[in-house]
């Protein structure tokens, strides 16, 4: 590609990446090595000591059109020929100061060192965010406050605390003490309401409010001393942080029905079950695929096997390659997030987590992991994982001694990579890595969804199995009885509308009745289409919440807005988001997936604000929970 793009590291002091073939001997490379020297301290550095760099005063982006950075020798060196485009690396507002580094990096030209870009007006600040602050680089939290205010006026305190950490996460206030001191009054009520009796101090129901903020934020990977909303560092006891996740895990409460499955069970269900729970008991690791076409009754029996384990007081972990499907799960949370698999395998191929980290303590005591999805994981996902096992069980068996078990359908959706052939994506599945020839195969076939209708569960197998007749345009025939004929556009969604919501005045009464039902369509512009008439038909006010959609750089908003507002990347609403009461909807972000909000939730719009959304969860283990949604502020690029 000409010019070439030069993509710059950014990481907070001492934080850089470090590679190295696993082969080395680590003390050696350190010492042939020195790895504190990156691409950005060295651009500090030549910033310092280097004429051409003090004279040409670059931003980081520009500083690789003059410079050529030699990774063997971890230096910049004055360019003199090509011409190259220098790129900063993505970090999102959710990773805390690594982003207010990243915006100060893109507006102050030729710092010299971190402490540099720290001091503002030759006042050293206490982190990057306030430096940003200080010169002026990060919007005011009017519209956060405004959201707080609303929300404050219509809900629980602790619905409010998981807002107030929702907005500091997604949201990037400029100031969180100010919004702090602000609601302090507000996020504490109903602790203070519950105290009075207690006799305990100002300071201790302060404490107990941040740390219910921390653990919010915790499930969403940050930490509430990021965000200095009070003075003092907010530093809760080691036990307490020691043994976060355990206690989390053993608070999941078993459901009676699912502790009735057990019974439930049919014949090949309770052989995977039996075999599942002695490898358990006979403390032997041993890694087992469930391979079952979707309405096996997968789900139902990983449900059972968690109740049985769990309400016998072990740790069970459930995990699945999706937020939906993880969701569904109970206590489930998506592979990625639970066990920090890394997203770019090009970056780093490791699990981001400690071993003296609290995850790596539940890792360790836990006696069974349930992945369910697995076939639509790329196998390094799955390899990182049996690396993070076997570091953590200090042992070089298959996951670490322990019993796994993966289930999935390969009939079903492959790992999702952009542009790849079907090959690749076989190539890129579980089936090509060396640890699937050591997983036990265990094969559910019994349809139990489609038990009514066994001609139904027939057609999808052979669709599944790719037995199914294809003509000379390589398409499947489908049976007359299943198709809504073409005449026109209008009469034809009518009837499709008619024949899938039958009483839609009985749904904006009763939305349970028609979240079970839903129109599937191969295209985003269908789905918006089909949204755009659907909102209109559901009885009720309506409600628009608008994007506010803003160029980084600002001299180009007014030539860019309107194209902005035209665009409906993936994972975003639309500019204009139409809701009304009882409508359901679905959630584009991982909010809070411990708490069953991720990407893929279903749920139902109770009351819409000006600046807020009260929603429902309808389906899994937090159905019927309701949560407030902010129009967040979301950068994208
Ligand atoms: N043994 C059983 N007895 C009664 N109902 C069952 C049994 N097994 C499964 N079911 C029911 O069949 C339906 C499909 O089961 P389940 O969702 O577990 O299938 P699955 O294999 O996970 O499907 P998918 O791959 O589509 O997620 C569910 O409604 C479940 O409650």
């Amino acid at each position: 590609m000409t010019p070439a793009v030069y993509s710059l590291q950014v990481h907070l002091p001492g934080h850089q990446y470090v590679s190295f073939n696993q082969d080395f001997d680590l003390s050696q490379l350190l010492e042939k090595i020195d790895f504190s020297k990156t691409m950005l301290t060295e651009f500090f550095r030549m910033n310092r000591v280097n004429n051409k760099a003090q004279n040409l005063r670059c931003l980081y982006k520009d500083f690789a059109q003059h410079f050529v950075w030699t990774p063997a020798k971890r230096k910049w060196t004055e360019r003199s020929k090509q011409k190259v485009i220098g790129r900063l690396v993505t970090v999102k507002p959710s990773e805390g100061d690594r982003y207010y580094l990243r915006l100060l990096l893109s507006h102050v030209r030729a710092p010299t060192s971190f402490d540099d870009l720290l001091t503002v007006n030759g006042c050293k600040l206490a982190s990057f965010r306030a430096a940003a602050l200080e010169l002026g680089l990060l919007d005011s939290d009017s519209y956060i406050e405004a959201t707080l205010e609303e929300a404050a006026g219509f809900q629980m305190p602790s619905s409010l605390r998981f807002l107030f950490a929702t907005l500091l996460l997604h949201c990037a206030p400029a100031n969180p003490s100010l919004l702090w001191e602000k609601f302090e009054v507000e996020l504490s009520r109903d602790f203070e309401r519950a105290q009075v009796q207690a006799h305990c101090s100002a300071a201790e129901i302060r404490r107990k409010v941040l740390f219910d903020i921390n653990r919010s934020l915790q499930h969403m990977g940050r930490h509430i001393s990021e965000y200095r909303l009070v003075a003092d560092d907010v530093t809760f006891s080691c036990h307490e942080s020691m043994t976060k996740e355990v206690d989390s895990e053993k608070s999941i409460v078993v459901s009676p029905e699912d502790l009735l499955i057990s019974s439930k069970l049919n014949a090949e269900q309770k052989h995977a079950y039996d075999l599942i729970l002695q490898t358990v008991f006979s403390s032997k690791g041993q890694s087992f695929f469930i391979d079952g076409p979707g309405g096996t009754g997968k789900t139902f029996l990983y449900r059972s096997l968690l109740a049985t384990l769990r309400s016998q007081g072990y740790i069970a972990i459930a995990v699945a390659t999706s937020g939906v499907a993880a969701s569904i799960l109970p206590g489930g949370r998506t592979a990625h997030s639970r066990f920090k698999i890394p997203l770019d395998f090009f970056r780093n191929k490791t699990c981001q987590l400690s071993k003296q980290s609290s995850m790596a303590h539940l890792i360790i005591q836990c006696k069974l992991f349930l992945w369910d999805e697995a076939s639509m994981a790329k196998k390094e996902t799955i390899e990182a994982f049996d690396e993070l096992l076997k570091d953590l069980m200090e042992t070089a068996d298959p996951f670490g001694g322990k019993v796994v078990v993966f289930g999935g359908d390969f009939r079903q959706p492959l790992p999702v990579i952009q542009g790849a052939t079907k090959d690749q994506l076989i190539q890129a599945s579980l089936l090509h890595s060396s640890l699937w020839y050591k997983m036990h195969k265990i094969k559910l076939t019994q349809n139990m969804r489609a038990v009514l209708d066994p001609a139904f569960s027939q057609f999808l197998l052979a669709v599944g199995e790719g037995s199914e007749p294809i003509d000379a345009d390589n398409q499947i025939c489908l049976p007359s009885h299943m198709v809504i004929p073409f005449h026109n556009m209008k009469e034809s969604f009518d009837r499709l509308v008619a024949y899938t919501f039958p009483d839609l005045k009985l749904y904006s009464s009763d939305p349970y009745e028609m979240i079970s039902r839903c129109i599937l369509t191969p295209k985003n512009t269908s789905v918006e289409d089909i949204n755009d008439m659907m909102i209109q038909r559901f009885p009720g006010q309506l409600f628009t919440y608008t994007s506010s959609d803003q160029t980084v750089d600002q001299r180009f908003q007014a030539d860019y807005e309107d194209f902005l507002n035209s665009q409906n990347p993936k994972g975003l609403p639309p500019h204009k988001l139409m809701l009304k009461e009882n409508y359901p909807l679905i959630l584009l972000r991982n909010l809070n997936p411990a708490e069953g909000l991720c990407n893929g939730t279903r749920l139902i719009c109770r009351q819409l604000k000006r600046h807020t959304i009260c929603a429902e969860i309808a389906f899994g283990q937090y159905k019927g929970e309701t949560d407030f949604h902010s129009q967040n502020s979301i950068v994208d690029t």
